[in-house]
């Protein structure tokens, strides 16, 4: 991943500036250019030394953990860019806050530092600039039927809320360090509210450590619920953190040391820890910065996280948050708009997620099977090549695809559902292009996601009186509401269910009995485990396990299990990570304010005292014990204070949680123009139909379970209460309603033509480029109302660039025109390649005209 070096223009500003015609002297211009030349140097070193190290721990099978972590983030080349970007601004500002220092010896604040001008000057160099850049939206008939796969423009007075690749929403402003955003208790010595913030591995001994077998079970819920939770979290959220391992300064390997520099954040582990002896720190790299929001000041402001995907609930994790994937996931050759599948195993007969491919060295996959480890008795030993059907990591829309059992069995259930529905779809609508299949079946298993989770889920985690509190009915889309994932909900409400998940996998056979071929696992044996999936019976028996075992109850004293505290990712070797530590570091990392900030923001009482907090908890030893670890409750992580607090009535989490989860997705709902109940996305009988959605139909329809539960997320007590698939309680989803004439009441019968046509916009037909640089087409008919007749439809597409990076294939907004000689197409391409790399490495705006190649019609 080496940085291309940059032979940087001279444009950066070395002049001293003065401030308001006062004699103030922004300290650190003279240094720009300097530190910018180090910075790009250090960046590249670090990135370098940290593929080189994974590179070789992959040849020696000995993948870490913090690795693995690493991996379950991984980002597509947009965020990456992104993140470069980012991580090369920060630290180039980082090291011209040293020089001033090391030549003044004073501390300057952001307004000394540097000038607007040389900031924006900054901004561009580095790439963030444009990163920053709005999109334009367009407001043509598919814009308002289709949602984009970004999430850019669903709101279009504000493009990108909601879409991937910007800033979490704050809702409280951030508590770092340090005005240059050093995490809370990165010096220990710091002091909050006089105290001293107590190390997260402590907080975790001390307040969630539960022995795996001394957990209480959840008497209504099932575990699918917390599957649900996560799944949807991956249609929410995903922090890339920064893809070095390797601290910028120094160039020290971090999974190796307790030193604290940017961007490692090792948790020192206390003395009192069982893990003490074998390395005094866990690893734990910081979420990348970003960008900022595009003003000028971006990189003076205080820091901020990405969120990699677009905030909507639409499915994402199934179709994927940038174009480039959700083009990879794609069959391109299925006339039916299909996703692609494995084409190297099946699951008795039905199908699976394709491979991720992997280079030469596939057989040490991170999700193959471990090697050498005290693994299972079954896992193979050996570390010779592994054979032509060896498995890998499953390839899907959310990089977590693999992460544990469950993950893998809802993403293949979902896969295979699209490509039922298409299928469904193109039986009552033969008429209709692949694209249009495609979309049509996006939108719906989008709306699904929303009913399950709004209907279904919700009113069991908030209880149902917190839901008509909190969640007052759709009053339709509003356009000023920023339904942008917050960043207090990533980093910590939302990581509330952690402490409801099982220790124990079960797996279980037809009718719901153990099966002694694939017993249940300890929950360690079960993450980037998917060759289990393929080599040990399929998804039915995750399935069927996660539909019979009850979920974790979380109670004081017994919150999170060691599976997670002890064991997470536990793979070849190094030290496993602690998710408890994990999400508290993360929270001090991105700077959030501690629980009695978030009690005032939700209008609640804010305790001061071990009597308050006791109140609060209804429980004086854990408040006790807070009071001994924080000093006082202000300091408190909030993640840790809102698990803790008693689960309003009839749900399963307390007033705070309660507070910022509504809020949270009241904003996902009343603020996405694409949500499932809004006037005219889909006619009143689909809307009917849509609301008996059904996740037990679901599962019948897409594996080979053959009784389920009618509601999978209340607890079942056994099998013999689960119902046929044929029972009318599964009720069947009925796309009847979604059924098109082909016929234009205007103009009469539509053409055949070669790709396909639809009437669902305005006669607009759509259809697929080709795939590949050469842009083909104009085929394309449309009914044009003034004189009732067929006529050609006007190609649309924006610019060259837009043409260029969507080319494979062309999205279905776009139209691309007939090239009247693929020479001059493959020659304006390349001509437009250099005008991008030349725009892309040089700060001087290069306006692209239109190549030719497309032409624009917005
Ligand atoms: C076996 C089950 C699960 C495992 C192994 C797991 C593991 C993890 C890990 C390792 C992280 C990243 C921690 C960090 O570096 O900060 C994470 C983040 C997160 N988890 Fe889980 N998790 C599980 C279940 C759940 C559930 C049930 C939910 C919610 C209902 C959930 C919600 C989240 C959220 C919101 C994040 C932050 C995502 C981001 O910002 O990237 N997880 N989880």
């Amino acid at each position: 991943m080496a940085l291309l070096l940059l032979s940087l223009p001279q444009c950066v500003s070395s002049n001293k500036v003065f401030h308001n015609n006062s004699e103030m002297v922004y300290l650190g211009s003279q240094f720009v250019e300097e530190a910018l030349q180090r910075a790009v140097e250090l960046t590249d070193a670090a990135y370098r030394r940290t593929s080189e190290r994974v590179k070789m721990s992959l040849s020696e099978g000995a993948l870490r953990p913090s690795d693995l972590l690493a991996e379950f983030k991984q980002t597509e080349p947009r965020t990456r860019a992104h993140i470069l970007a980012a991580e090369l601004l920060d630290n180039t500002v980082e090291l011209i806050r040293e020089m001033v220092y090391t030549h003044t010896m004073a501390q300057p604040n952001h307004s000394e530092l540097l000038s607007d001008r040389d900031m924006e000057k900054l901004l561009q160099v580095t790439g963030c600039s444009s990163e920053a850049k709005s999109s334009r939206c367009d407001t043509d008939c598919l814009s308002e039927r289709y949602r984009s796969i970004t999430g850019e423009c669903n709101n279009r007075q504000h493009p990108s809320w909601g879409a991937a690749n910007i800033p979490y929403s704050r809702w409280l402003e951030p508590e770092y360090e340090d005005a240059a955003g050093m995490p809370r208790g990165w010096d220990p010595e710091h002091t909050y509210s006089s105290f001293r913030l107590p190390p997260v591995r402590l907080v975790s001994q001390e307040v969630l450590y539960t022995h795996n077998d001394n957990i209480s079970l959840d008497s209504t819920l099932s575990h699918l619920l917390v599957e649900w939770g996560q799944w949807i979290a991956h249609d929410l959220a995903l922090t890339p953190q920064s893809p070095s391992t390797a601290a910028f300064k120094t160039g020290v390997d971090c999974t190796r040391t307790c030193s604290r520099d940017t961007p490692c954040f090792p948790i020192l582990i206390p003395s009192s820890d069982p893990r003490t002896g074998l390395q005094s720190c866990m690893p734990f790299f910081r979420s990348a910065p970003s960008c900022g929001r595009g003003a000028p000041s971006g990189g003076r402001g205080s820091r901020e996280q990405l969120n990699a995907i677009n905030s909507y609930v639409d499915a994402s994790m199934v179709y994927g948050s940038s174009d480039v994937a959700a083009s990879a996931l794609r069959n391109h050759s299925s006339p039916l708009g299909s996703l692609a599948l494995n084409p190297l195993h099946s699951d008795h007969g039905l199908a699976y997620m394709p491979f991720l491919s992997r280079s030469a060295q596939a057989h040490l996959d991170p999700c193959g099977p471990r090697r050498g480890g005290n693994f299972s008795v079954s896992e193979p030993q050996d570390r010779s090549p592994r054979p032509d059907n060896a498995t890998s990591c499953f390839q899907a829309g959310d990089s977590r695809a693999n992460e544990n059992l469950g993950m893998i069995a809802l993403h293949t259930v979902f896969l295979r559902e699209h490509n039922r529905l298409v299928e469904e779809l193109h039986g009552l609508n033969p008429h209709w292009s692949p694209d249009t299949l495609y979309q049509e079946a996006r939108k719906i298993l989008g709306a699904v996601h929303q009913i399950l989770t709004w209907d279904h889920y919700l009113p069991r985690v908030l209880g149902e009186r917190a839901v008509s509190d909190l969640m007052p009915p759709y009053e339709g889309y509003n356009a000023d509401v920023d339904p942008s994932v917050a960043n207090v909900f990533a980093a910590a409400a939302f990581r509330f269910a952690h402490v409801t998940i099982q220790p124990m996998v079960a797996r279980l056979g037809s009718g719901y009995s153990l099966d002694p071929r694939h017993p249940p696992l300890p929950l360690h044996h079960s993450l980037f485990a998917s060759w289990r999936v393929v080599q040990e019976g399929g998804v039915d028996s995750v399935l069927r396990g996660v539909l019979l075992s009850p979920a974790k109850l979380q109670v004081p004293g017994q919150m999170m299990v060691e599976e997670l505290t002890e064991r997470l990712f536990q793979a070849q070797g190094g030290m496993p990570l602690d998710l408890g530590a994990l999400n508290l570091q993360r929270g001090r990392d991105h700077g959030l304010p501690g629980y009695s900030s978030w009690r005032e923001f939700c209008g609640l009482s804010v305790p001061n005292t071990t009597t308050d907090l006791a109140a609060v908890l209804e429980n004086l030893a854990l408040a006790q014990k807070f009071l001994e670890l924080y000093g006082t409750p202000r300091n408190i992580d909030v993640w840790v204070g809102a698990i803790s607090e008693p689960a309003l009535p009839g749900g399963r989490v307390g007033p705070l949680l309660s507070c910022l989860l509504a809020k949270q997705f009241r904003a996902l709902r009343d603020g996405d123009r694409f949500w499932w109940e809004r006037d005219g996305l889909f006619t009143a009988a689909q809307r009917k139909r849509l609301k008996r959605a059904s996740l037990a139909r679901i599962i019948c329809d897409n594996s080979h379970i053959v009784r389920v539960p009618a509601d999978p997320f209340s607890r079942t007590e056994s099998a013999g209460d689960m119902l046929p698939c044929s029972h009318p309680h599964i009720t069947q989803l009925d796309l009847s309603p979604w059924k098109e004439p082909d016929t234009d009441p205007r103009c009469g019968v539509i053409p055949r033509i070669q790709y396909g046509y639809s009437l669902l916009c305005d006669s607009m037909i759509l259809f697929q480029c080709h795939s590949g640089f050469k842009l083909q087409g104009s085929s394309s008919v449309t009914c044009d109302p003034g004189s009732q007749q067929w006529r050609p439809a006007p190609p649309t597409c924006h610019d060259i660039d837009e043409c260029m990076e969507q080319m494979s294939p062309c999205p279905t907004d776009m139209h691309c025109i007939n090239m009247s000689g693929s020479f001059l197409c493959t020659g304006l391409i390349i001509l437009a390649l250099i005008m991008i790399w030349y725009r892309r490495y040089f700060p001087k705006k290069q306006e692209l005209v239109n190549g030719g190649c497309c032409q624009g019609n917005s």
